[in-house]
């Protein structure tokens, strides 16, 4: 979890200093102040230098100046790790953790598994298939010791049987050793989501019991292969069309998740507010299997209200002040934030920590509220 961050040029922060609560954390201000930025500083840590809205990375410096700095104190395995990142326009130029130099930022993603709840988070239900195989590998990743290693194995058999089929002179004998090793990697992989997405649906309808009891949510990993099919007879079937097309048809990079209201699929079916329900209930429910990992996750909730009623909205802030694991959350005001808290006995009990932001610049309040 995250103790402690610091902001240099950072969006529109000048700089900022802040120690977190290890559970809950309120970031009050108006539009504009600062918020979301805050909640992006600590997402681009934890997530090995992404943003969790759209538009360029290098807008992350602050207007006119070089270069962006994070410095970050991180708590995992009961270890304080200190990370320092900085950021200019063209990207990455330094990283330090513990005074070592790692390769790139995603190396030390591990001690920081972070899950942004947004109003963007709906696409994992309406959007590519991409997002949905990165919703599920990003939880194997912390959850499943031999993931990695795997995943970057069938990604090198991918990346050289795609040079392989543009080449023009094709290796009948390379082209069947890379489709061996990307067909057993593939194999692999799919074994372990498959294992990976039933440990979730039964979290999922522990959590969608909270959040929304009437959507009935069913998840399965869907290959794309044909019944009965492995991936090696797949890669051979569409052999002559990966030669036509330049890339691989079938493996682990083709995976989705099929998410669907009883027979339904979801996407064709729900509103708005019902998809972001399930995609806030997907990502929490990988809090469970986080946990008996020996992890903490640190939940990133930006824009609560939107889309939501008033109900479905103190059903989501309930189960999110009983997860255990730490949150920051943005709210507009210290009234809007009161109601939330009046209205849901849960967060009342939750130790907490409130800051407010104004043009970047922020300040922590005291629990009552006063500076
Ligand atoms: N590179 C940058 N340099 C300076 N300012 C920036 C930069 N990028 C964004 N900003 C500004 O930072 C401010 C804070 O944006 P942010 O999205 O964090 O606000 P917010 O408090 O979340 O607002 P809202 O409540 O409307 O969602 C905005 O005014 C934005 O224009």
């Amino acid at each position: 979890m995250l103790s402690r961050l610091q902001l240099g040029d950072f969006r529109n922060y000048r700089q900022a200093d802040l120690e977190f609560s290890p559970s809950l954390n309120v970031i009050l201000g108006d539009n504009g102040s600062g918020k979301t930025s805050l909640l992006e500083a600590v997402y681009f840590i934890g997530s090995g230098g992404r943003s969790f809205r759209g538009g360029r990375l290098s807008r992350l410096v602050r207007d006119g100046a070089d270069a962006a700095t994070l410095y970050a104190e991180v708590l995992s395995d009961e270890q304080l790790h200190r990370l320092g990142v900085r950021r200019t326009p063209g990207g990455i130029d330094a990283i330090k953790l513990d005074g070592q130099t790692p390769k790139a930022l995603s190396e030390v993603a591990s001690l920081l598994p972070v899950l942004a709840l947004h109003p963007t988070s709906v696409e994992l239900v309406f959007g590519a298939s991409a997002l949905r195989r990165r919703f599920m590998d990003w939880g194997m990743f912390h959850v499943e010791h031999q993931f990695m290693p795997l995943w970057r194995h069938a990604s090198a058999a991918l990346k050289q049987r795609n040079a392989l089929l543009r080449s023009g002179a094709i290796n009948p004998r390379e082209l069947g050793f890379w489709d061996q090793q990307l067909a057993e990697s593939s194999d692999r992989i799919e074994g372990l989501r498959r294992a990976y997405l039933s440990a979730l649906q039964d979290g999922l309808k522990r959590v969608m019991a909270v959040l929304s009891p009437e959507l009935n949510v069913r998840i399965q990993l869907q290959t794309g292969l044909q019944k009965g099919e492995t991936t090696q007879d797949a890669l051979l079937r569409l052999r002559q069309d990966d030669i036509r097309r330049g890339f691989s048809q079938a493996g682990f990079h083709r995976s989705d998740i099929r998410i669907a209201i009883g027979d339904v699929v979801a996407r064709d079916r729900v509103s708005r507010g019902q998809a972001k329900l399930i995609a806030y209930g997907l990502m929490l429910a990988q809090l469970p299997l986080i946990s008996e990992a020996g992890k903490v996750c640190t939940l990133l909730v930006d824009d609560l209200a939107a889309e939501l009623d008033e109900e479905h909205r103190n059903r989501l802030l309930g189960y999110l002040a009983g997860t255990g694991h730490q949150t920051l959350i943005t709210a507009l005001d210290e009234p809007s934030w009161a109601a939330v808290v009046n209205d849901n006995n849960a967060l009342k009990t939750v130790e907490s920590k409130m800051f407010h932001v104004e043009h970047g610049r922020l300040r922590p309040l005291s629990p009552t509220g006063s500076e």
